[in-house]
């Protein structure tokens, strides 16, 4: 039997990093994917095959406490360590061991860009492994999984990542708990600044600023989470379209200016986000946990002036889509 499952990669439309403390966080799935294909092999090994990593041709594989390369690259255990715990969650789940699994990922999403690439391997992985494992999971509770592989591997992780790459759509996420929000079609453009930024890494950085001097950063934390709770009401609002994105945008640039506080924004991305600005974006932020990767502008009527400001200025735009569906089975071979 052989699965494929695809999960897609998201955008934070408000709330990273405050949404780690607790704070709501709004983020929407866009139509960039991550397939993952499982199958049983008769080695008795896991095998995993990632053609997007970095390092070319890697093939790892491993069986209980042992790790086999294929191919000697030095970081490639830390680097699978998403998709291994993926797999390893999913056979707990369904109490199995002995049978050899073959996974193969190819990706769409550029990993260490604020993407979710992280969480999209994670939920397309359990998405396929667990359906060869014939586990019947709603992709409500693969979300949980993926949040639970993603706290695993980077020891903090708000889950809205996994949440929104399992469910699709428009999310509001607050601690564990998510409501979907009215679809709508959002005038985005994504630059992408080329480099990457690791997310463990700068929620560890958040986290000991935070604790040095917790009476500044807290503020700062509290009023992300308003700068959300205004996005998620004019969302829901019946202000007319125009008037609500440029209030989406007046929010967005305030909260560029509090991440860019919280010394996660880096020189590049804010050249984009003024970039995108000058060439009539309404507003203009970061996306994920910053440190490089991309930033997103929302731009009505303004779309590919602003993706022509974005390569001006050094980056590489795209324009997507939210996409209304998370993890998909796209198919199942007997
Ligand atoms: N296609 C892929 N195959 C295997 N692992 C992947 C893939 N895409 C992402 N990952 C994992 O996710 C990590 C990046 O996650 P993270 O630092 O959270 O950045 P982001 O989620 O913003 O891309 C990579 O280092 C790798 O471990
Ligand atoms: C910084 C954070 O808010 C989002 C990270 O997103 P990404 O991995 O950079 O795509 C972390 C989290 O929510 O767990
Ligand atoms: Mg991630």
């Amino acid at each position: 039997m052989r699965v494929l499952a695809s999960a897609p990669a998201k955008i934070i439309l408000f709330g990273e990093h405050s949404v780690v403390y607790g704070k709501p966080a709004i983020a929407a799935a866009i139509n960039l994917r991550t397939y993952v294909r499982a199958e049983f092999n008769d080695s008795g090994r896991i095998k995993i095959e990632a053609h997007d990593i970095k390092t070319p041709g890697l093939i790892v594989s491993f069986s209980e406490n042992e790790i086999y390369f294929e191919s000697d690259y030095g970081k490639a255990a830390e680097v699978l360590s998403y998709v291994r715990q993926a797999i390893e969650l999913v056979r707990e789940e369904a109490d199995v061991n002995g049978r050899g699994i073959t996974v193969s990922i190819t990706s769409q999403i550029p990993v260490g860009a604020g993407l979710g690439s992280s969480a999209a391997v994670a939920v397309a992985t359990i998405g396929a492994v667990s359906k060869l494992l014939g586990l019947e999971l709603t992709n409500e509770e693969i979300g949980k999984l993926g949040h639970r592989v993603e706290l695993l591997v980077q020891g903090a992780s708000s889950g809205i990542d996994p949440t929104v790459s399992a469910i699709g759509g428009i999310i509001h996420y607050e601690k564990g708990k998510f409501e979907h929000l009215p679809f709508m079609e959002l005038p985005i453009v994504v630059g992408y600044t080329g480099s990457s930024g690791s997310t463990k890494e700068l929620v560890a950085m958040v986290r000991r600023t935070y604790e040095e001097m917790p009476e500044i950063v807290e503020p700062i934390l509290a009023s992300m989470g308003k700068v959300v709770e205004k996005a998620r009401e004019t969302l829901l609002s019946e202000l007319e379209e125009g008037q609500k994105l440029a209030r989406l945008g007046r929010l967005m640039n305030i909260n560029h200016g509090l991440l860019d506080a919280l010394g996660v924004s880096t020189k590049k991305l804010s050249e984009l986000v003024y970039a995108a600005r000058t060439a009539g974006a309404l507003g203009a932020k970061i996306t994920g946990a910053g440190g490089g990767g991309c930033m997103y502008a929302l731009a009505p009527e303004r779309q590919s002036e602003v993706a022509t400001a974005i390569t001006i200025a050094g980056g590489t735009p795209m324009i997507t889509e939210i996409s209304r569906e998370g993890l998909r089975i796209e198919e199942v071979l007997p």
